[in-house]
């Protein structure tokens, strides 16, 4: 297996919430989450640009692992810790630019032939996905499984991992159960009916990842 060509994140990333508002990873960062996600569809840049910037401070203020998702251009302007980006995103972002500038990179895979692809741009971390039915995204392929998300995990060997998709809070055994370094959520958290109880059984359970 390859070794990352992007800066290196620890194999355990940890408990990975995604959100979309500054006052999500405000809250998060408070109750002691280390890894995150500011995920934000479908806005101009002009629009985005004041949330990332504060979101990318938030996270540097509490020395988090803070991955902007999409937005690769306003992530290097405000130097953030990390870009998260799609399959499709590979056709256009400027990979080089996002390496060159010292971000971590995250590339979203769904099956063997977008492993292989992302694979080929060393990314910092690859998140699979996605492993059970989710609500929260409209997917265009089926669920992975604990099976095959197993597979893939002993696949990559040493190389940092995350999982994502439709994982609930009782599911978070099994996930980690394949040697996943990290789990991704955002239903588990953002519905729940009591967040914090939320977030602090599941840092509990995944842990903040390691330094
Ligand atoms: C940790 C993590 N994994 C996968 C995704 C999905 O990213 P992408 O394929 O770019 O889709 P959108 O999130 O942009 O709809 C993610 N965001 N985070
Ligand atoms: C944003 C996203 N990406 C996925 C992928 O598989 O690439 S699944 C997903 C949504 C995850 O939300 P929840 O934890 O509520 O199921
Ligand atoms: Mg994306």
């Amino acid at each position: 297996m390859s070794t990352p060509a992007f800066p290196s994140v620890p194999k355990r990333l940890g408990l990975y919430p995604v959100v979309d508002s500054v006052e999500w990873i405000s809250r998060l960062l408070e109750a002691g989450v280390r890894t995150l996600q500011l995920r934000i569809k479908d806005k101009r840049d002009e629009e985005v640009e004041a949330d990332i910037a504060a979101a990318i401070a938030l996270g540097k203020r509490y020395e988090a692992r803070l991955f902007i998702n999409d937005y690769w251009r306003l992530a290097i302007k405000h130097r953030a810790y990390g870009v998260h980006l799609g399959q499709e995103d590979l056709d256009v972002a400027n990979l080089d630019a996002i390496r060159d500038a010292g971000l971590r990179l995250g590339l979203s895979t769904h099956d063997n032939m977008e492993m292989d692809r992302a694979l080929e741009a060393r990314p910092s971390y690859i998140a699979l996905g996605h492993v059970f039915p989710t609500r929260t995204k409209q997917m265009p392929s089926a669920p992975q499984g604990l099976t095959q998300l197993a597979a893939h995990i002993r696949t990559l060997g040493d190389y940092p991992t995350v999982a994502i998709g439709g994982i609930s809070i009782d599911r978070v055994p099994a996930v980690l159960a394949t040697g996943v370094g990290s789990v991704a959520l955002v239903s588990a958290i953002t519905q729940a009916p009591d967040w914090q109880a939320a977030t602090a059984q599941l840092l509990e359970l995944v842990g903040a990842g390691d330094e």
